[in-house]
């Protein structure tokens, strides 16, 4: 029988695949990055067949580096960057458009309006999500109405529309599908009755002839080509990332929660088999769905976390790598009063103003680059409080916070984390918790596992980061931060 699942973790900044064996451990894995466009200010594409190219390249190297065949593989889980929008032809596979990625602002106007017209919470009571140009909707719409002969092809049935994993899923294997906590994305499903909602479609003028089947994560989603990896492979999990991190940490109980640092940072509580509405800007989304059963969580998402490392790194050039940060903040300490807003391409949660901008205040004679550095380090840790704020605010304060992601390999953030958010911080063994999390979806599919409890106990704690700061200090530090933020807003509440 075969024994191991493969993992695509298809990124923002690039392309992983890894393989586990049966106790989630990882037996290979292999990287590749891929372009980022920036055709216009606050737009963001990638090209989707760059995309499909990377993933393909990635998923033969890793079956090469661990010496197996595809009939070694019992089943794929994809997991991917969420949101990001691809419209592609169904004759031919060529995407129309390059894909909108999550961060691309382009929209924000069109959010704008309808939230003028009073649509927002109509919106967010279907979806669970706010008028925010993040979301899949705009992207689609702008699209079908900006490419040339876009809205005719897909009127006439001649396009397909999908997040990432849907546009891997259909080159890979023919299947026209996605899975829910995607769907949950587009701000076109109705995350209560687990359908596309016609309202919606009518209000962001989308035909229902371009969108995929929704599944549940753990399925039989299809099978790969024979040319790809040499023999078909059952594709039996498919999961956002964020909620696939979710899983991967194994926060399967109401009031579990992890929060995830990489190019951003997203904080994901589950929120049990029932949905929660936040009234202070937080998103409600679906966790994942494995059989019948549908779990939901409350979101609190970020745009710039180790992206601001790599601003300082590659834009200001103070540092020559991200590792470097551990050593200045050390010198720096807790008690810095610089502070860095990196409201580069607006502030996502809890305050969504896409027209913020950034800056570093507090400076004084004696600032040097290590107190900047530090900022930059501390803004993600004070942006991580603002959402657990947010989460007391609608009586949801989470048990415990895992973390993972690459900046959380810094002690020093941890620690810092630990001290502003005054909650124990938990950080696990095996850090590359998404593709962990698809990998158990495709398990569960392939007959590996029976459900989600039995990988449970396969999390592993590495290390865990008590508060050590008093909370006097630390809720002065936050006011400062607070400060700092009210005076980038491009509004005031
Ligand atoms: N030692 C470190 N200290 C702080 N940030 C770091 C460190 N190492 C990596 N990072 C940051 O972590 C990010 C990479 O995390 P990763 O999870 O690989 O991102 P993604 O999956 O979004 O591409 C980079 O933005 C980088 O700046
Ligand atoms: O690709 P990541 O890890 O930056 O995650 C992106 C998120 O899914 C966007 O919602």
């Amino acid at each position: 029988m075969s024994q191991f699942i493969m993992a695509i973790d298809q990124g923002t900044t690039s392309s992983r695949a890894i393989i586990f064996d049966q106790h989630g451990r990882i037996q290979a894995q292999a990287q590749a990055e891929f372009p980022q466009y920036f055709p216009n200010d606050g737009w963001v594409e990638h090209n989707a067949k760059e995309i499909l190219e990377g993933v393909i390249q990635v998923s033969r190297e890793v079956l090469q580096k661990s010496e197996l065949a595809a009939s070694d593989i019992a089943a794929i889980g994809i997991t991917n960057q969420r949101e990001t929008t691809v419209v592609w032809d169904r004759d031919t596979g060529e995407p129309v458009y390059n894909a909108i990625v999550w961060q691309d602002r382009r929209t924000a106007r069109v959010c704008e309006e309808l939230t003028l017209q009073g649509k927002e919470n109509w919106v967010n009571k279907k979806t669970g999500l706010l008028l925010d140009p993040y979301f899949s909707a705009t992207k689609l719409q702008w699209i079908l109405n900006n490419v040339d002969g876009a809205r005719e092809r897909a009127q006439a049935g001649e396009l397909a529309f999908g997040t990432i994993d849907s546009y891997l899923l259909w080159s890979l294997t023919g299947e026209h599908k996605t899975d829910v906590t995607n769907a949950s994305r587009t701000m076109l499903f109705n995350i209560h009755e687990l359908t596309w909602d016609n309202e919606l479609l009518e209000l962001f003028d989308v035909p229902s002839s371009v969108l995929p089947e929704v599944c549940a994560s753990s399925e039989e989603f299809g099978y790969t080509r024979e040319d790809i990896l040499g023999a078909p492979v059952l594709v039996g999990g498919m999961v956002g990332d964020q909620q696939g991190a979710l899983i991967g940490q194994a926060c399967f109980h109401e009031g579990m929660a992890k929060s995830t640092y990489g190019t951003g940072c997203f904080l994901m509580q589950n929120t049990g088999t029932q949905p929660r509405t936040s009234h202070h800007r937080l998103l409600t989304t679906i966790a994942y769905q494995v059989g019948d059963t549908v779990h939901y969580a409350l979101e609190g998402s970020i745009f710039m976390a180790g992206a601001t490392i790599q601003w300082i790194r590659d834009g200001l050039k103070l540092i020559g790598h991200a590792r470097e940060t551990l050593d200045m903040a050390k010198q720096v300490g807790a008690n810095n009063h610089v502070y860095m807003v990196p409201a580069f391409t607006g502030l996502g949660a809890p305050y969504w103003d896409p027209d913020a901008r950034g800056a570093i205040m507090g400076l004084t004679r004696d600032t040097g680059i290590a107190e900047i550095v530090t900022a930059g380090l501390q803004s993600v840790c004070y942006q991580t409080r603002d959402l657990l704020e947010a989460m007391a605010k609608d009586k949801a304060v989470p048990t415990r916070i895992r973390v993972d992601g690459g900046m959380v390999v810094n002690d020093w953030v941890v620690q810092f984390l630990a001290d502003i958010l005054q909650l124990p911080i938990e950080r696990p063994e095996i850090t590359e918790t998404t593709a962990l999390g698809a990998a158990y979806l495709a398990a569960i599919s392939a007959g590996q596992k029976t459900c989600l409890a039995d990988v449970a106990e396969l999390w592993q704690q590495e290390r865990s980061f008590e508060p050590n700061m008093e909370r006097a200090a630390s809720d002065q530090l936050y006011d400062g931060w607070l400060d700092a933020v009210g005076r980038v807003r491009s509004h005031r509440d």
